[in-house]
């Protein structure tokens, strides 16, 4: 662990109203590493990612990126540091054409995609980039959300179980994705991914919730060897 990792969450607490949702939690993610975030359903995941991005405000706590306090502030200051979020439901806008839909986070910046190198990592949207997004299949289409998470050039991308509902060749391209991802860019990944399998196969760490609360964190390795941590707070296939 660097001294100053990219992300950094130090005793964030966060609620819904009375729901007390995570309960102190405290990890850092490096440049350069692949994070898988596991836990059941329910446990907090998604709310850890609606903090880093500013959707939510921790009702305690400290949330630190590149070495500056983030806590509290707009989503879209965050997203211009960096920061890119893909949901499992990710929409992308049906009436434009991939290539519009890629160019959108783009265009305040004034800066152009690098769509051949995203066009090399996703060979069907060159094939597509001028039809409707509508028209693609669900998995081009979640191809499409994670090429405008890229086209932005983050340096943080928060993944939310990125393969949900797709068909095996799309997963192995996800897969093999973030591996080239990692050693082309200075990108730190993390994933929410409840297929354990998958999950440990491209992080290089996990951190385990339960109950708001990390309860486990180490190696994909030493996770795999783990049935008891594996049983006891993922489940098979994380399903609670
Ligand atoms: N907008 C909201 N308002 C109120 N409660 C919410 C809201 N979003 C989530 N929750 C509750 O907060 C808790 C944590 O939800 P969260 O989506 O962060 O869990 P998760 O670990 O990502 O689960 P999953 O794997 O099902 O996506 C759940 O009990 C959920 O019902």
């Amino acid at each position: 662990m660097s001294d100053h990792p990219l992300l950094q969450l130090d005793d964030v607490h966060a609620y819904y109203g009375d729901h007390h949702v995570l309960d102190g939690i405290t990890f850092d993610v490096d440049t350069d590493e692949v994070v898988a975030y596991l836990g059941r359903n329910g446990t907090g995941k998604t709310t850890t990612y609606k903090l880093v991005t500013g959707l939510l405000e921790p009702r305690r706590g400290t949330i630190t990126y590149k070495d500056e306090v983030i806590n509290g502030q707009e989503p879209h200051k965050i997203g211009r540091k960096g920061v890119s979020f893909v949901t499992a439901d990710e929409k992308v806008f049906p009436h434009l054409t991939v290539r519009e839909n890629i160019r959108l986070p783009t265009l305040e910046r004034d800066v152009e995609p690098d769509f051949e190198y995203l066009y090399e990592l996703f060979p069907d949207l060159r094939e597509y980039e001028r039809s409707r997004a509508a028209d693609l299949s669900g998995g081009q289409q979640q191809m499409v959300a994670i090429a405008q998470a890229l086209a932005a050039d983050p340096d943080l991308l928060l993944l939310d179980e990125p393969v949900q509902g797709l068909a095996v060749q799309f997963v192995e391209k996800v897969s093999s994705l973030l591996d080239r991802l990692t050693s082309e860019q200075d990108l730190a990944v993390m994933i929410i991914e409840h297929d354990i399998d998958l999950a440990l196969e491209v992080a290089d760490r996990v951190l385990v919730l339960d109950e708001g609360q990390i309860v486990w964190q180490g190696s994909s390795e030493e996770l795999a060897e783990n049935d008891e941590i594996i049983d006891r707070y993922i489940g098979v296939q994380g399903f609670a």
